[in-house]
Order: structure tokens, then sequence, then C-alpha cells
């Protein structure tokens, strides 16, 4: 048994309603602050910021085998975190700085002792005190807050052991320490799609299924605040029992596994410790001071396609994403002081709303992931909780309360339960003590100031819808500035690619110029491909924060079918009487606001007819535009080919003159050969012949002078002899003899004279033989000569007559190719002008219906909003109608309907109320998104085909099919 239950024995008071110091009912019975605490009155004057914690996570085993890059530095001693961002090929640094910065090494010891342990010390001062866990899924928020284990080894905790588990232990060592006498409840609720659960509530098998966990009422106290009625609270005297408790309610908590995380939370949870101590005054008076610990671990806000939720699982998401985004909105407009603040939008807020803003004292941790996959979220992370840090809140410790005032407060709460069984018992009537009266009073107040928010909601639709419209005409603008940079574009394209085809056949000059500039064109094609990819990214952009005004648009709508439920159920409580007139009402301006808003919607109808007819007309001449320049260009091409074809063939037939012309050479040439060769072989055979001729003579001389020679050897030796014979004769016959001897002598040398005349006669003409053969052969090689010289000067003739000839062919080509050169530039100036000039005339249709368009959209706009104007005066008057009837009606329930009840045992009988259904609030609640975009579709369609018979029959197909209502169709 707990010691503190020894000594003290006292009760506390519920820890699911937080104490409150500002609480009137108990003010009389407290004393004030016995601490007399000034620091408290500070912060209650100035406002003490919400302390925002960064912890960064190390890289998880997965990421770290996959080489993913860390970009995340976080510097602990200057307390900042700096995220490496890439932006165009430039790495950019976002630095932020926080209270306190807790780095991948860092332990969860040292971030409990360094930030938590003050703020568990607080609580125990008496000071309600938030921690909250904040982060993308899988950032260790649930490690941070619950950690890995919780039990005690030798006294000792497991190193990852987290906050939660940390903080009990700490607080059961401080109280033991100061052997105070104290009671603790622990209470552990989850909030899973905006429903609230106990994770404490006994297991009944009927409840075992998650699905059919039984969902708690959220209640208003009528004093600003809220409480979860029925939460189970659990009085526990050891941290053993705490922990046990934390393993169980973990235990039930929803986890599922996603791409991002394989235990990934799907919902919030809260885990409150209440701790009451007793004090005595110096005068012996026993006080009793209260803190409580709020233990937040928030859901992971995600990415849903990157954590790979998918249907059930999205819808998770998508709530979880609602509920951060309220969050985040309560957040801004804190920070900002920008009026309202949205609490009453999510359940989350609600509950937390003493924690933001209020007289709580908050620690928002925020987890990061340091891998660069995650830096989208990282960023948006740090952002959130860098807004945070602004919050102030206004921290006030809990009053003391005496313990005998508490324990009289105690037996008037038994007292009121007493009489509640009583009546429940009894079944005759509706037993309302006096504080629920008052409840139930403040209730209705708050339900006249929720109507005045519908209105407001209505109006902030209605500027909306104006910002809508006012975005489409500028998607409009956007478009056509678009479609006319793409005409452009695709004009300077086909131009370019016309450019390099006729580049082909200029001269090089020419290509050189086309080259400068087809790059001038290429470079202005790149630069309109730039701004287009620039256009269209901001399309994109636009394109996004339209989905992300969809979905507020839906988020804002369920919030106020949300608040339908909230009024359905408030109403339940509430007087049958002025129910009904509500309803009448209500049903009025539904009808009103339908008529009003059909009528906004067949003018936006017509505006969407309007513009896509301007479209089209645009689009078909955008189509005339590019045809005609498509036929232009072909025409271009056809003449270019025809020149070029001429061109060609015209230098074909140079060619094959030239080919004539050289082979006409060529056989010239081998004549000229062929007659030299024929010369030179004459002219050997004539050196031959000579050659012959000379030896023969040669030959014929050395013979004559042999004969010659044996002729005179001959005659000498005759003349030896006979000079002999002589001299012997004549010395015998001296006289007789002398005349006989010179007539023989003279005998004997005429006829040796005689035979030498004839040899040389014979020899003489030998030789004229040969000379006139000689001079027979010179003469015929003279006519040879003479033939071949002619025949080559002829030929000559024939060669120079061949090249005249065929040199004028080619100055006739050249002069044909000037020519046709002339008349393709002169084709291509055409072409240039016909160009410009068709440019010009659809420059000006195409503006011209645009002006139309806008024209016709300027009037449907004005249209449009005296509609607007008209129904909203429809709706001024009515709701003043209304809220002057509900004035009436309230005051009438309030002064004669509703008493303090006096037993006169005449209360009236229960009876039925008649109240909007379940099923007609749910018919109110806008279909998906893709139904909506289909019937849309499917309207727009109908609407083409027969626009009389669409605005007629509208009406109907409202009716007939709920779903396919367009967004902003308020029915209620
Ligand atoms: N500081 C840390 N040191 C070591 N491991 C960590 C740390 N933070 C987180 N982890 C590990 O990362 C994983 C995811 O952590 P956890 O489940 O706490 O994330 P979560 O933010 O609660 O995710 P969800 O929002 O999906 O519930 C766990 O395996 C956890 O052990």
């Amino acid at each position: 048994m707990d010691s503190s239950q020894k000594k003290g024995g006292f009760v506390p008071v519920s820890p699911s309603q937080t104490p409150r110091s500002t609480d009137k009912h108990g003010r009389d019975f407290r004393s004030l602050d016995g601490n007399g605490n000034s620091s408290s009155k500070l912060d209650r004057d100035k406002g003490v910021n919400v302390q925002v914690i960064l912890r960064c996570r190390p890289l998880s085993d997965d990421e770290a085998r996959l080489n993913t890059p860390a970009v995340i530095t976080c510097n602990e001693h200057r307390r900042e975190v700096s995220a490496a961002q890439n932006i165009a090929n430039k790495q950019i640094d976002r630095t932020f700085t926080f209270d306190k910065v807790f780095g991948p090494t860092s332990k969860q010891k040292d971030l409990f002792d360094q930030s938590i342990a003050p703020i568990v010390n607080e609580v125990l001062e008496g000071y309600n005190c938030t921690i909250f866990a904040y982060g993308q899924t899988g950032t260790g928020k649930t490690y941070t807050m619950e950690g890995g284990g919780r039990k005690a080894k030798n006294g000792e905790f497991p190193s990852d052991a987290g906050v939660i588990p940390r903080a009990v232990r700490h607080i059961f060592d401080i109280l033991e320490s100061q052997c105070a006498e104290y009671s603790m409840k622990v209470t552990f609720l989850e909030l899973y799609n905006e429903e609230i659960t106990d994770l404490l509530a006994p297991d009944e098998s009927k409840f075992s299924d998650d699905k059919s966990k039984k969902p708690i009422a959220l209640m208003e106290d009528g004093k600003g605040g809220v409480f979860v009625r029925g939460l189970e609270e659990e009085v526990v005297y050891t941290a053993g029992e705490i922990y046990k408790i934390l393993d169980k309610g973990s235990a039930k908590r929803r986890t599922a596994e996603t791409l991002l995380n394989k235990q990934s939370s799907r919902s919030h949870s809260i885990f409150s410790i209440t701790i009451h101590i007793k004090e005595c005054t110096p005068e012996g008076e026993e006080m009793i001071k209260c803190g409580k610990l709020n233990l937040v671990d928030l859901a992971g806000s995600e990415n849903i396609s990157r954590s790979g939720a998918r249907d059930g699982r999205a819808r998770e998401a998508g709530e979880i994403n609602k509920s951060l985004l309220t969050l985040g909105r309560v957040i801004n407009t804190l920070v900002e002081h920008s009026g309202h603040i949205p609490y009453r939008d999510s359940k989350l807020t609600r509950l937390l709303r003493d924690s933001l803003g209020g007289k709580t004292k908050t620690c928002i941790i925020a987890t990061i992931s340091p891998s660069i996959l995650c830096l989208e979220e990282t960023l948006s992370t740090l952002d959130y909780a860098h807004r945070a840090k602004n919050i102030k809140n206004k921290p006030e410790v809990n009053q003391k309360m005496m313990k005998s005032a508490m324990i009289k407060d105690l037996y008037s709460e038994i007292d009121r339960l007493k009489q509640e069984v009583f009546a429940a018992r009894e079944k005759n009537g509706v037993y309302i003590p006096r504080d629920r009266y008052l409840i139930e009073e403040a209730e209705k107040k708050a339900m006249t100031e929720k109507i005045e928010k519908l209105e407001l909601d209505l109006d902030t639709k209605d500027k909306q819808l104006v910002g809508l419209q006012d975005l489409y005409n500028s998607q409009k603008q956007l478009n056509a500035d678009l479609s006319d940079k793409l005409e452009k574009t695709l004009a300077s394209f086909s131009l370019s690619h016309t450019l390099t085809g006729i580049s082909q056949i200029f001269s090089w000059k020419e290509i050189d110029g086309s080259m400068n500039l087809l790059q001038k064109k290429l470079v202005e094609t790149e630069h309109a491909f730039l701004d287009l990819e620039e256009r269209y990214r901001q399309a994109k952009s636009t394109v996004k924060e339209k989905e992300f005004f969809i979905s507020s648009l839906l988020k804002s709508e369920k919030a106020l079918i949300e608040h339908a439920y909230e009024l359905r159920s408030e109403l339940e409580n509430a007087a049958a009487d002025a129910t009904e007139e509500l309803k009448v009402h209500v049903e009025r301006l539904k009808a009103m606001y339908g008529s009003g808003i059909r009528a906004l919607d067949d003018l936006a109808g017509e505006l969407d007819k309007n513009s896509e007819y301007t479209f089209g007309r645009l689009n078909s001449q955008v189509l005339n535009h590019s045809s005609a320049l498509e036929d232009c260009f072909k025409g271009m091409a056809l003449e270019a080919d025809q020149l070029l074809n001429e061109l060609q063939e015209s230098l074909s037939k140079q060619e094959d003159k030239l080919a004539a012309f050289a082979q006409q050479q060529r056989e010239g040439h081998l004549r000229v050969v062929e007659s030299t060769r024929s010369i030179s072989k004459i002219t050997s055979n004539f050196f031959q012949t000579l050659d012959i001729h000379a030896s023969k003579l040669t030959k014929i001389l050395e013979e004559s002078q042999n004969i010659q020679d044996q002729q005179l050897y001959d005659l000498e030796k005759k003349f030896e002899e006979c000079a002999a014979n002589e001299e012997k004769q004549i010395l015998e016959k001296v006289a007789a003899m002398l005349a006989g001897s010179s007539a023989r002598k003279k005998n004997l040398v005429q006829t040796a004279v005689d035979s030498l005349r004839a040899t040389a006669a014979d020899r003489t003409s030998n030789l004229q033989k040969e000379m006139s053969t000689v001079h027979d052969f010179t003469c015929s090689v003279k006519d040879q000569w003479k033939i071949y010289m002619e025949e080559t000067e002829n030929h000559f003739v024939e060669d120079t007559a061949a090249v005249e000839s065929g040199k004028h062919g080619l100055e006739e080509g050249v002069r044909n190719c000037k020519a046709k050169v002339r008349t393709g530039t002169q084709q291509w100036r055409d072409a240039q002008n016909s160009l410009l000039t068709l440019g010009k005339g659809n420059v000006a249709s195409v503006d011209s219906i645009i002006r139309g368009g806008l024209d016709a959209n300027q009037l449907l706009r004005s249209k449009l909003s005296s509609a607007v104007s008209s129904t909203l005066e429809d709706v001024v008057t009515s709701n003043k109608n209304l809220l002057s009837s509900i004035d009436y009606n309230t005051g009438k329930c309030l002064e004669e309907e509703y008493v303090v009840d006096v037993p006169s045992c005449s209360t009236p009988k229960r009876r039925p109320i008649n109240l909007p259904s379940v099923a007609s609030i749910e018919e109110l609640r806008t279909p998906a998104f893709e139904e909506l975009l289909k019937s849309f579709g499917d309207m727009v369609k109908q609407a083409n085909g027969d626009v009389k018979h669409f605005s007629g029959s509208y009406e109907t197909q409202l009716q007939s099919s709920r779903d396919s209502r367009v967004p902003l169709t308020a029915i209620n």
C-alpha cells in the first residue's frame, strides 16, 4: 500500500478535467498561491514562450546501407540546425535556432536531464505542463516519448527509455525524497480518425476488436474548457504500476507498417498524470496542491504517397494530416495574433487548447530525420517548430485547495450523481441539476456563437469563390499566353527546319549566314522553351495551390459537417420547440442559399461554356494558322525541291558535257601519241635503212679498193715482168724491138686503163644506185612527215574547237545556275512576305477573339457579382430574422420553460424530438474529389450537348443524385 494513501487518504479531483486556476466553481474555497509565487504573476502578465526542442535521429540501418546522404547538421552548442538544400545546383543552407538542439548522437538521458526534468519539477510546483512530440513519420517521436524500455535494471534505466518512463520515475523520486503525502491518477487516451478512445478502458470481449473500440465524447465544460466524459482514471501508487499501464495502453494503440516506419503510430496519444500533494500551512491548515503533466505523442505528419499509405491507411493519413493542419493553423493564428483561433476545428486542438496559448507550460519536441529523402518534410517540420517558438502561454500555478473545501466539493458531486441516478431509476422526467442547467445555458450560448461562426464561414466561402473566380481568370490568361508562346516557338522551330533545308543548296557564305541565323533562332527557341518550362512550373504550382485550396475547402466543409454533428448532439439536449422553429428557418436558409448558389453555379457554368467556346475558337484559329503555315512551308519546300532538282539536272548535264569533252581530249591525245609513235617508228626505220645503205656503200668501197689494189698489184707485177723481159729483149733486139716494145707498152697501159675505167664506172653506177635508193627513201619519209604534220594540224584544230565548245557549254550552265539562284532568292523573299502577312492576320484574329472572350467574361463577372450581392442581401435579411427568432425562442425557452427543478410531481413526460438525422447530415458531405470531377465532367458534356436542358434539369439532377453535387452547393 502506498504511503500517501496510508497517511493522507484523501480523494483527488477528476484528472480528466484539467485543473484551472481561475475555476470559479472552486474559487471560494481556495486559498491564494501558497508560495506567493511572483514569477507566476510575471509569467501571467508577460506570457512565456512555448519551449521548442529539436531532435535529429541518426540514419537508420537501411539508410546507412543505401548510403543515403545526410543533409542536416546540428550544432548543439549554438542550438542551431542547418539543412543543406540544393537549389539550381547551388547549395543553400537554411539554419534554424531552437531552445535546445539534440543531434543524432544525443542520448535519451541527456534529453531528459537537460530539457524535461525542469518541466517535471514545475508540475510538482503545481503547474499544468504539456510535452508533445511533433514530426514526420518515422523520425523518432515514439522513441523519444516512450523509448525502447521502461523497466529499471538494478535501479538503472535502460539507456533507450524515453521521456514518459523517465518523467514517472523522476516524479516518484522527488515525492519520495520529500516524504510527501500525495495521490496520483493517470489517464491514457487515443485520438484516432477524430474519435477519442480510452486506452485504459477495461477489455470487454465486444470491444476487443480494434474497430469496435468505444469512442467517448469530448464535452465543453461551459467555461471555455473541455473534458472527456467517462475517461477511465487509474489511481497509481508506484512507478511500476504506471509502466504496466503504459505497456497496456501502448499495446492498444493503433500502429501499422508504412514505407517510412515499420511500426508507425496511426493515432495521437495523450498520457496524463495528475498529482495531488498535501501541504500544511503554518496555521496547521491542510492544503492540496495539484499539478498535471500531459505527455503527447502525435501521429507522424506524412506525405501519403511517400509513406505508401493506401485505402484505409490513406484515410488515416488524411485524418492525421487534417488534425496536424489544424494544429498548424492554431499555431499560426497564435503567432500572428490574427483573430479567431480555430481550436474547434479538430479534437486534437480542442484537447490541447490550454497548452497552446492557455495557462499551461508547453514544450514541443520536434523530431526530424537527417536523410536527404526527407528534406522536404524536415524543412516543413523545422518551419512549423520555429513558428511555434513564438507562441506565448500565460502559465498560472493551480490554486491550492483547502482539504475541507475539497471534501465538501466532492460530497456535493456525490449528491449530484445520486440525484441523477435516482431520476434515471424513476424514469419520470428529466432532472437537471443547477450546474448542468448552467452548462446547457452556456451550450445554448455557444450554439448561437456557432451559428454566427457558420455565417462568417459562409461569407468566407463566398470570398473564396470570388478568389477562385479570379484565379480561374488568371489561369485562363496564363493559358492564352502559353498557347501564344507555343505557337511562336512552333513557328520559329519549323522556320529553322526549313532554313536548314534551304541552306544546303546555297553557297558557303549563305550557309554561314544561315547557320548564324539558325544559331540565333536556336538560342531564341531555347529561351522560349525555358520560358515555357518556367510557365509550366508556375502553372503546376498554381494547380497545386488550387488543389490545396480545394482540399482546405473540403476540410472546411468537413468541419462544417462536424459542427452540424455537434449542433445535433447539443440540440438533443436543448429545448424541443426552439429546434422545430430553427429547423424551419434552417430549411428556409438552406433553400435560399441553395437557390443563390445554384444561380452562382449557373453563372459559373455559363462562364465555363463561354470560355470553352472562346478557347474552342481560339484553338480552331490556332489550328487554321498552323495548317496555313504548314501549307505555306510545304509550298516553299516544294519550290525549293524543284529548284534543287533543276539545278541538279543542269549540273548533271554540265557534268556529262565535261565528261564528253574530257573523252574528246583523251582521244585527241591518244591520236597524237599514236602519230608520234608512228613518226618515231618511221624515223628509226629511216635511220636503220640509212645505216644499212652506208654499210653497203662502205663494203662496196672496200671491195672496189681491194679490187683496185689487186689490179694495181697485178699491173705492177706484169710491169716488172715485162720490164725484165724487155731488158733482155732490148739488149738483144735493141733497135729492132724498140718500136715493137713501145706499141705493146701502149696496148698494155690502154687495157689496164680501160679495165680501171670500167671498174670505176661500175662502182660509180653502184654508188649512183645506192644514192638514188637513199633519195627515194628520204623522199618517202618526207611525204610521210608531211602527211603526219597535216593530220596533227587537223587534230589540233579539232581539239581546239571541242575545248571552245566545252567552255561555251560550261559558261551557259553557270549562267543557268545564277538565274536559278536568283529565282530561289525571289521565291524565298515571297515566302517570307507571305509568312509575315499570315502571322499578322492570325495575330489580329486571335487578338479579336481574346478581346471578345474577355468582354464576355467581364459581362458574366458583373452578372455573377450582382447575383452574389443579391444572394448575400437575402442571406443577411434571412439571418436577421433567424437570429431574432432564435433570440426570441431562447428567451422564451429560458424564461418560460427552463426553470430550476422544484419537485412538483408535474414534470412533463419525455417526448420525442424531431432532429435532423445523422443520415441527413451525412448527405451534406461532399463526395470524393474524383467522383466530383467525374460528375462535373458529365455535367459539362451534357451542357455541351444541350445547354437549355442543362439549366432546366439541373435541379432534378441535384435532387436525383446527391453525390454529384458540385462543391460549394451548400444545403444547410
Ligand atoms: N534518436 C534515435 N536514436 C536511435 N534510433 C532512433 C532514434 N529516433 C528514432 N529511432 C528509430 O527510428 C525508428 C522510428 O522511430 P519511431 O517509431 O519512434 O518514429 P515515429 O516518429 O514515432 O513514427 P510514427 O509517426 O510513424 O509513429 C524506430 O526504429 C526507432 O528505434
